[in-house]
């Protein structure tokens, strides 16, 4: 691969109150298929629990987190598991590509077109005022959905197989982000958010 061409760096996307730059190919040692294999076999996934107006539902995806640094959110504090050595692989390329650095990652599995995530900002206190979270996807593309939170703009992203999505600067702050269920079948998708936590 030609390190310089233009394909080959993050591109700025426009956006106004807040940063959003994109890489269609995070460089890795192996193929995008062989690491969607590896994260769906070695991640300790699970259907978490939630309580959605007091009553107990399932997240509509598995997730897992791992890194060095606990969280707290919604007055509970979660202990990572330890990065693997394939997670560590893609912190680095990363890393590489952003020119930031991360402690932690937010893995989310989506099985097919009705699992989601609904509109929500990766605003938490620990993660800083203006954080840098570098969004990597592997497997079925899916559509990352951006709503501005004071005017009504809709921003649409195909996050395709292997590609990198950089959020920083005030993007967190102005607008919300998520993935809708589709009517179309999609085949799996697994989402990772590198994120810093303090
Ligand atoms: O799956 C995605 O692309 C979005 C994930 C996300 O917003 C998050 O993990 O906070
Ligand atoms: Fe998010």
């Amino acid at each position: 691969m030609d390190l310089f061409s233009a394909d080959a760096t993050l591109q700025p996307i426009p956006i106004d109150d807040g940063e959003l730059a994109f890489l269609a190919q995070l460089p890795l040692s192996m193929p995008n298929d062989a690491v969607l294999r590896r994260l769906l076999h070695e991640i300790a996934w699970r259907e978490e629990t939630i309580f959605l107006f007091g009553k107990a539902q399932k997240q509509p995806r598995l997730s897992a987190w791992y890194g060095e640094a606990s969280y707290t959110y919604s007055g509970r504090t979660f202990h990572p598991l330890p990065f693997t050595p394939l997670l560590q692989e893609i912190k680095r390329a990363v890393e590489e590509a952003t020119g930031k650095r991360f402690n932690s990652v937010l893995l989310n599995c989506y099985r097919n077109e009705r699992d989601s995530m609904g509109f929500h900002s990766d605003d938490e206190p620990e993660l800083g005022p203006e954080p840098a979270i570098a969004s990597v996807s592997f497997g079925a593309t899916r559509t990352f959905i951006l709503k501005h939170r004071k005017r009504p703009a809709t921003v649409k992203l195909d996050l395709t197989d292997g590609s990198l999505l950089l959020m920083a600067g005030t993007l967190q702050r102005h607008w919300r982000h998520g993935i809708n269920k589709e009517t179309r079948p999609r085949g799996l998708r697994v989402n990772l958010t590198f994120r810093a936590i303090r």
